[in-house]
């Protein structure tokens, strides 16, 4: 969907539906009668309850999971704040076509759908110490980019990117969101070192700095400071919540890119879970601001969708369980 303004996207955002009330108690009632001591299947039962609410079935299984990564390139990448060059964003585009990435292992083992989207290759976003990273036109192409990624017969949707500099944008973003200062959003991301780390953490200062507008708006947040893949995460989320399509959050990048989302418009992520904490430094701090819970916490810092594939496997095992479980009276198990 092309949004022809800010304001449009906003009035998306306000129309997010809730999940289907009577499908989610009957998926409530049915774990209850499930045989298993009650709770024995700790967060999975929860898992499956959310999934059901929001696809409207009692029970289920998940059949059409999609992954889309979104990969773009970014200014601020000229300024020495990833330990790779910019030109690996393009190169691993081609590894993704070739099945040679980590995500596309994962989507495979999942029975996932999986689209790459180029959403700004060879053309980076502007350095955001210099200016804003998008103007509003470029900015609302990739949220309408976003939006359309998602297939609407998807029954879980995973946002991942490629984009070195990245973290960078993720960290600026989320200190405009969040507060606390460059300082305190900054991580290794692909593995800088300690000086590189302190040379980054400068940059997203500066940023922050060319930027105090960022604050008072988070979409705005998202335009200047963030990343195309970023924006288009962002869609994709709202999208998917436009249909009642289950989110399963990435990592850093993609949780701060839904960020800007929650503080837009409150509630806004009532579709999504934290599919993992990642190692990067400050996104546990970030999912505890949010409100949300991780399924995993594997120490992955890849992003790609990577962390969300693999606790999508965990949404897979918590609806086996809960669709194909035999209740007590079926089994004619005593004491349910
Ligand atoms: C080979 C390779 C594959 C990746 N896959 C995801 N990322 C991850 O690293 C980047 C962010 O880190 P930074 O902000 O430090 O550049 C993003 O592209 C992210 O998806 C990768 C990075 C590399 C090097
Ligand atoms: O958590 C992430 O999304 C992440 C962390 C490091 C590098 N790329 C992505």
């Amino acid at each position: 969907m092309p949004f022809a303004s800010l304001d449009a996207f906003r009035a998306a955002l306000a129309a997010a539906p809730g999940p289907d009330r009577a499908a989610r108690a009957a998926a409530e009632a049915r774990n209850s009668r499930l045989t298993k001591p009650p709770g024995a299947l700790g967060r999975l039962e929860e898992i499956a309850v959310w999934w059901c609410g929001w696809r409207g079935v009692a029970r289920g299984a998940l059949e059409r999971p999609q992954i889309v990564v979104f990969a773009a390139d970014h200014g601020v990448a000229r300024r020495g704040v990833s330990p790779f060059p910019a030109e690996v964003t393009a190169q691993m585009v081609g590894n993704f076509a070739a099945g040679g990435a980590a995500i596309n292992q994962l989507s495979r083992l999942l029975g996932a759908r999986l689209d790459v989207v180029d959403v700004g290759v060879g053309r980076p976003t502007a350095d955001f110490t210099e200016g804003p990273a998008m103007d509003e036109a470029r900015f609302l192409q990739a949220l309408g980019a976003g939006w359309d990624a998602v297939d609407p017969d998807a029954d879980l949707f995973i946002a991942g990117e490629m984009g070195i500099g990245a973290t960078s944008a993720a960290s600026a973003v989320a200190a405009a969101l969040f507060g606390g200062g460059a300082e305190a959003w900054t991580g290794r991301g692909a593995g800088v070192d300690d000086a590189g780390l302190r040379a980054k953490t400068a940059v997203v200062a500066a940023g922050l700095a060319a930027h105090p507008e960022a604050a008072a708006d988070p979409l705005e947040a998202l335009r200047r400071l963030g990343g195309l893949e970023m924006a288009a995460m962002a869609g994709a989320v709202a999208a998917a919540r436009a249909r009642r399509t289950p989110v399963l959050l990435d990592g850093f990048i993609c949780t701060a890119a839904a960020a800007a989302l929650a503080h837009a418009s409150p509630g806004a992520l009532e579709h999504c879970r934290a599919g993992h904490r990642s190692g990067e430094a400050a996104h546990g701090r970030m999912l505890d601001a949010l409100g949300l819970e991780a399924v995993l916490d594997l120490g992955m810092r890849l992003g790609e969708g990577s962390g969300a594939a693999v606790a999508a496997l965990t949404v897979k095992a918590a609806l086996a369980c809960h669709g194909g479980m035999a209740t007590f009276a079926e089994a004619g198990v005593s004491g349910g």
